[in-house]
């Protein structure tokens, strides 16, 4: 068993999170098969200085050809529109809305990643889309078995921090009793997630041999380029840009894309707790009336006009990623008083920041007016709100949430109305347990707005 702490007061959270004794990443067995047999690849369970080394690469790359860019706001008012387009043909129906943004968000992000774009309708993307719901709907599946009652406060924390990664890496010996080795259910989860592997594997090769035959020295078109150009500029092996005959690209854009295909399911998961709480609180969409009457080209994705003060409730109510990712203590070092030995492995409970009664009031209460200044015109920011967490190891990937998040939930409020399915209410607010909290199944029928 290792030693874990788990943070759940807001100040020490945001705290702690800014030192340097507090970003690391415990070691855990799965992850080195994950990272195709080397534990520290990639960016978020990686750490020291190869992690420094790509953070600093990625946050360049994802500024260089997608962030505040232009071409990023056009290429994400594009994938909006296909997604109007095929929601078009679901007029009328119950809609269930889990998946259904997925690939538009997959595409925004493969697009900064390739340069290139699946079609909606395209089954290699299709396929991706379906074995990624899967393996998460495995995970949720183990825990919701794991936690029935959630009724007692030490329940609910195991809860929030036992996603079944989470449990393995605190209780290392569980690897061998857990259904993975031997039940039903994890063998089919174990298939589901060789097959994922397998099928993103062998898309990203043949992306990546692409890329190196079309290469043009100083003309990066995309992230793989960059990539390409930062291993040929690399001499020293002490980088983690270092490679043999190129063989590392492959490699850690191996682990970058699996983490961009689970990172998807992030935004997608948000936006389905965002329609879920305004079809739950019809107040919710009268604030949203605002902003309808523009036309998509006037949409400015920075434009006060889009009121975040209701997303930003909808980040604070559903506290997507409960308890963050893990942290791990580097040496021995100290939170609120209490010893934290070295390598102990830190979750700092984002549900808490969200949920404390002490900072909020009426922290159960869907109210996005707290986020909004008596005149509701000017938004408040509220420190412990921390949906991407905060300090050193914050979301890379933020910008481009926040933007996607915008556009899709004011466009598609913009084209359709929304109704919930009576056959199929859900009227329960609660999420999922797993390392992202999702709302229980619903469905909705849409309606073309006049
Ligand atoms: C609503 C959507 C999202 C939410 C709520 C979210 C939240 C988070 C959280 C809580 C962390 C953990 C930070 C920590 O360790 O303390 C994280 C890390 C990360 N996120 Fe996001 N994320 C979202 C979308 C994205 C997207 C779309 C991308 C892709 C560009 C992305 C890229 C990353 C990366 C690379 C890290 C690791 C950072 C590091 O370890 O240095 N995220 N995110």
């Amino acid at each position: 068993m290792e030693n874990v702490t788990v943070v759940t007061d807001y100040r020490l959270i945001i705290d702690n999170l800014k030192k340097d004794e507090f970003q690391g990443r415990p070691d855990f067995g799965l992850w080195e098969d994950r990272n195709s047999g080397k534990r520290n690849r990639g960016v978020l369970l990686c750490d020291g200085p190869v992690w420094q080394e790509q953070r600093r690469f990625v946050l360049r790359g994802l500024r260089d050809f997608g962030f505040g860019k232009e071409s990023m706001e056009g290429m994400l008012i594009h994938e909006l529109q296909e997604l109007q387009n095929t929601l078009k043909n679901d007029i009328g129906h119950p809609v269930s809305l889990a998946g259904v943004f997925n690939a538009s968000v997959l595409n925004s992000l493969w697009h900064i990643v390739t340069g290139n774009r699946f079609e909606l309708t395209d089954p290699t993307l299709k396929n991706l889309i379906k074995l990624l719901i899967e393996v998460i709907g495995y995970c949720q599946f183990e825990m919701s078995v794991l936690f029935k009652d959630t009724s007692c406060t030490y329940v609910k924390l195991l809860l929030f921090c036992s996603n079944v990664s989470n449990l393995l890496i605190t209780t290392p010996a569980l690897f061998f009793y857990w259904p993975v080795k031997n039940g039903l259910m994890g063998r089919k989860m174990f298939k589901s997630s060789l097959k994922f592997r397998e099928d993103v594997r062998l898309l990203l090769q043949k992306v990546i041999d692409e890329h190196w035959d079309t290469y043009k020295e100083g003309e990066a078109r995309d992230f793989v380029d960059a990539y390409i150009e930062q291993i040929k500029a690399t001499n020293s092996d002490s980088s983690s840009f270092y490679s043999e005959e190129g063989s590392n690209t492959f490699l850690i854009l191996w682990s970058y894309c699996k983490t961009v295909a689970s990172l998807a399911e992030t935004t997608s998961t948000t936006l389905q707790w965002a329609a879920l709480y305004s079809l739950t609180f019809p107040e919710c969409r009268r604030r949203f009336k605002m902003k309808l009457t523009m036309s998509l080209d006037d949409l400015d994705l920075q434009a006060e006009e889009i009121n975040p003060a209701v997303l930003n409730e909808v980040h604070r109510m559903c506290s997507l990623i409960p308890v963050s990712v893990y942290h791990k203590a580097v040496q021995d070092s100290e939170i609120g008083g209490y010893f934290i030995p070295k390598n102990s492995v830190v979750f700092f409970s984002i549900y808490d920041a969200h949920h404390d009664a002490g900072y909020w009031g009426d922290p159960n209460s869907f109210r996005p007016e707290r986020f909004l200044d008596k005149s509701e015109t000017k938004l408040i920011r509220h420190e412990p709100l921390i949906p991407f967490s905060s300090g050193k190891r914050q979301c890379l990937g933020e910008t481009l949430a926040r933007d996607t998040l915008f556009l899709f939930f004011a466009g598609l409020l913009q084209t359709f109305t929304f109704e919930i399915d009576p056959v199929s209410s859900n009227n329960d607010l609660k999420g999922t347990p797993s390392f992202i909290s999702a709302p229980k199944p619903f469905k909705v029928i849409l309606k073309e707005r006049k």
